[in-house]
């Protein structure tokens, strides 16, 4: 950073209505009083990091506690970075940058194994390491001619429940939900409030929501009146068990007076195999969710499991931070040894490609063929492909 009368310190509670307005114009909305109590019960004060000018604030970054699930189903702490901005008045003078280095040093320090964000731009944060490593694909179903197969589970038990019973309902059926995907991210109490709150300007000129609630899953949805008819837009669907998810979706093909229901699904949803037409979910977009930041290489393959055996030199190159370099990766029945080593690589990957593959929601083969995974020959490029793949398709659960 060239600005000498710019300087990086951590916000003090005065700081927060000066973090509201960067935020206010970076992402162009107001924030209400409900969303800045919302971040300030979930970003504790000294997490939150300013650049300014003059001591003015100009630019802001901050991180979550997060939990999210791996592959194999073990569960990692790690921060969640959330509000980045820089002032229009302020960018491309290298501010991001310096508050990126002073908060990875801060993750580093408290030994981190991955750190997570959700990207407003896809250019952005590749070159500090973080790829992204999961998807969701927007769903549009035409409800009308929806039929769920004959032989699909029909166990019933789907009960239309007011707002005040799913709330103690809900948590308990998205933690095991959450314990089993890859990708998915633990709700603090907070996201519970805010959901439950149903504030109006939160629900896009739709409905509030409505919840369906089976024992093991649930759905919550809202009415949309738009030219072509009504449209339930499901913004929770989530399913602990096989046939929860059948049972809830019979439920939701059944709704006679939608034309349309809008979902967010994983790439591996079985919605196509449940109906007799399996062209009828049609995906309207496909967009990356969590971006992974791995900290730490060897704690962080040690802690998923893999599909395959396997024993490979991996030299990792971290363009921003020193976490890369050469380790032996060993994996027998699952579980992984890795270490530093002087041997030759097999193999050879940025940071960010490694955090996309982290998680099992894209193929080494992909960035083998994109020419951003090197390996020495077509066997070891063959076991990385399947050993990084995980048993279903990673999905975030929620937006942070
Ligand atoms: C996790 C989240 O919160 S995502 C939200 C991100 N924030 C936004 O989208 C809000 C609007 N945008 C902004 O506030 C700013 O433009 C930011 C935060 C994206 C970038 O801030 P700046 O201070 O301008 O970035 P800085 O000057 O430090 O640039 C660092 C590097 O990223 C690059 N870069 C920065 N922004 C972008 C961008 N939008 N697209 C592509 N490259 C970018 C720079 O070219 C520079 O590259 P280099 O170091 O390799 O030469």
């Amino acid at each position: 950073m060239t600005d000498s009368t710019i300087a990086i310190r951590t916000a003090t509670e005065t700081d927060w209505d000066a973090v509201a307005l960067l935020d206010a114009h970076a992402f162009g909305f107001h924030p209400t009083d409900e969303d800045m109590a919302f971040t300030r019960r979930f970003a504790r004060t000294e997490d939150v990091i300013l650049a300014t000018d003059d001591d003015r604030p100009v630019a802001v970054v901050m991180h979550f506690a997060m939990r999210i699930t791996v592959p194999g189903g073990t569960q990692l702490d790690l921060p969640g970075v959330s509000w980045v901005s820089v002032a229009p008045t302020h960018r491309r003078r290298g501010i991001l940058r310096a508050l990126f280095t002073e908060q990875h040093r801060r993750f580093v320090a408290a030994g981190a194994p991955l750190s997570i964000l959700t990207a407003t731009e896809a250019t952005i944060y590749g070159r500090f390491g973080y790829g992204p490593a999961t998807s969701e694909l927007t769903v549009s179903v035409d409800r009308r001619s929806a039929r769920i197969r004959d032989t699909a589970a029909d166990p019933g038990g789907v009960a239309l429940v007011p707002p005040a019973a799913a709330r103690p309902a809900l948590p308990g059926i998205y933690d095991r939900w959450q314990a089993r995907t890859p990708g998915a991210l633990a709700r603090p109490q907070v996201y519970w409030d805010r959901m439950f709150a149903d504030l109006e300007h939160r629900r896009d000129d739709a409905s509030a929501l409505f919840y369906l609630v089976h024992a093991d899953g649930y759905a919550a949805y809202r009415r949309k009146h738009t030219p072509d008819g009504m449209v339930a837009v499901v913004d929770d669907l989530v399913a602990a068990t096989d046939e929860s998810y059948a049972a809830l979706w019979r439920v939701l093909a059944g709704m006679d007076l939608m034309r349309e229901i809008r979902v967010d699904q994983a790439a591996d949803d079985p919605l196509p195999w449940l109906l007799t037409d399996a062209r009828l979910p049609r995906v309207t977009s496909r967009d990356d969710a969590v971006w992974v930041r791995i900290m730490d290489v060897p704690a962080a393959l040690t802690a998923r499991t893999f599909a395959v055996d396997l024993d490979v030199t991996l030299e990792v190159n971290d363009p921003f931070l020193d976490a890369g370099g050469t380790f032996s990766l060993r994996v027998v029945d699952g579980r992984a040894t890795a270490t530093r080593t002087d041997a030759p690589p097999q193999a050879r990957l940025d940071l960010d490609v490694l955090g996309s593959l982290y998680l099992g929601g894209h193929r080494a083969r992909s960035f083998a063929r994109a020419g951003r995974l090197w390996t020495s020959d077509e066997a070891v490029l063959d076991r990385l492909d399947l050993a990084f793949r995980a048993d279903r398709e990673p999905f975030a659960g929620w937006h942070f």
